[in-house]
């Protein structure tokens, strides 16, 4: 009997194995840590999306590369020489350390590779002589942002961090792929990227790839000959023939469709591209920075975006961060819209109120910037006094705000019972445990809204017994 448990136990573990192996790179897909595979040989063969957020590279670009070629740490290069367990912490920027954890991969003793788990660390959990450094050129406080961007509001750390990349990226020639959710303020960056460029005096040409019809996105962008077609009345110089010694901003690239990318792959190791129905072949010298909300991982999966295209034009990833991840950030982007809407509209500045400006922060702006703008200038023009209210704003936002935070008469913080009085300070921070918990799900999440470390979050979900 105790012989036949046995047997269930080892084979019910073996079942469990058999799924874990079939399933594990979908649960690394949304794991909130950062995890890399890589081959006795150096060679990526896996990094996660959470990977890429905290080292800001685009996670699927790595795969297939050689860690010698790639930005890797230190920490890597050692776990695949020495074979062994370890651990250590990577100091990404000033504002971000990354702890890892890295084991060897073992095939009937023999070794097939390294697998390391990343995970970002508060503060004061670091150990100074424990920190290794990524070998980038220079620590980011050591980059001055130039005007075009220091004119960008993005005090918060993804934000800078983007702005960091795309100062670095404007220096150069390269293309860069800007990615990030619909109105995060990605042909701001692009246009800044030109402006602080060495091509700033030549033209940016915009083309929307997404907004033209496929059958003339080719003249649109290449030009064509006085007769190519029916309605071809004269010749016309495309896109890339304007944007000659500047650079060319192609948005919505994940839009484009299968034939033009073919075209367009041509035009980046060539450097040259006929117009529609011209045999000339024109040279062009033009910088591309191409920008998308779409995963284009996902489509090239589905055959939709070609594989080579995409190394060609992801060169420099920037990733904007959607709104609702720099939440820190929009107080500041309010008092940037409110200024420059008075300026636009010749008249006063008008002051949002604290409870209103709370109100948005809760929100979760599908818009992201774009929608946040828009909103103030509708405030501001439907407003009649000096300061914009609460109660002006839509009801979707002020509807969440409220259910979150109970409004008490004094709009503190503070909720006091019916009488007055104050609860105790246990009860107060197991209300504000167990809220944060509710809302972000995860200790780490929690414990960054708190401006605690992930550990005190569990040791007091412990204690209040919200968690066990
Ligand atoms: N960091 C920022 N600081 C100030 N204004 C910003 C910022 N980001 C975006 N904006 C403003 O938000 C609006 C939308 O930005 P932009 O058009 O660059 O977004 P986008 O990502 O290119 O959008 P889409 O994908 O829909 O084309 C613009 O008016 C832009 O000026």
């Amino acid at each position: 009997m105790k012989i036949a448990n046995v047997t269930n136990i080892d084979k019910n573990r073996n079942n469990i194995k058999n799924s874990f192996i079939d399933h594990q790179f979908e649960i690394f897909q949304y794991a909130m840590d950062g995890i890399c595979i890589i081959n006795a040989t150096g060679k990526i063969e896996y990094v996660n999306e959470a990977y890429g957020r905290l080292f800001n590279v685009s996670n699927f670009a790595m795969i297939g590369k050689s860690i010698y070629h790639t930005h890797n740490d230190e920490l890597l290069l050692k776990g695949l020489k020495n074979k062994t367990r370890m651990r250590g912490v990577i100091k990404v920027d000033n504002s971000c350390c990354v702890g890892a954890y890295i084991t060897p991969l073992m095939d009937n003793n023999k070794f097939i590779g390294i697998m390391a788990a990343y995970r970002e660390m508060e503060k004061e959990e670091v150990d100074d002589r424990q920190v290794v450094h990524l070998p980038s050129s220079k620590t980011e406080t050591q980059i001055e942002l130039s005007a075009p961007f220091k004119k960008m509001i993005g005090g918060s750390r993804l934000m800078k961090r983007a702005l960091w990349s795309a100062e670095k990226a404007a220096k150069t020639n390269s293309t860069v792929l800007i990615r990030g959710e619909s109105g995060t303020g990605k042909e701001l960056v692009a246009k800044a990227i030109h402006h602080t460029s060495n091509r700033a005096d030549n033209g940016f040409i915009r083309v929307n790839c997404g907004a033209i019809p496929s059958n003339l996105l080719e003249s649109e962008l290449f030009g064509h000959e006085q007769g190519a077609f029916t309605g071809a009345i004269k010749r016309k110089i495309g896109k890339f023939q304007q944007a000659d010694e500047g650079t060319i901003f192609l948005d919505e690239i994940g839009d484009m469709p299968l034939e033009m990318q073919v075209k367009l792959l041509r035009l980046i190791q060539e450097k040259e591209f006929e117009r529609v129905g011209g045999n000339e072949t024109i040279k062009c010298d033009v910088r591309i920075i191409a920008a998308t909300h779409r995963n284009l991982e996902e489509q090239i999966l589905e055959g939709t975006f070609r594989e080579d295209l995409y190394y060609r034009l992801n060169i420099v990833p920037v990733l904007l961060p959607a709104l609702r991840e720099r939440k820190e950030d929009i107080p500041q982007l309010c008092e940037h819209f409110i200024e420059k809407i008075a300026r636009k509209n010749y008249c006063n500045a008008k002051i949002i109120e604290d409870s209103a400006i709370k109100a948005l922060t809760q929100y979760n702006w599908p818009g992201n910037v774009r929608e946040l703008e828009n909103l103030i200038e509708r405030l501001i023009v439907l407003s009649e006094g000096e300061t914009i209210t609460i109660d002006e704003l839509p009801s979707n936002i002020t509807n969440l705000y409220r259910a979150n935070y109970h409004e008490s008469n004094d709009d503190g913080l503070i909720n006091l019972g019916k009488n007055g009085q104050m609860a105790t300070l246990d009860q107060y921070e197991m209300e504000i445990i167990k809220y944060a918990l509710q809302r972000f799900k995860s200790f780490n999440a929690a414990a960054k809204a708190l401006g605690i470390t992930h550990k005190t979050v569990a040791f007091k979900a412990r204690k209040y017994n919200i968690v066990d």
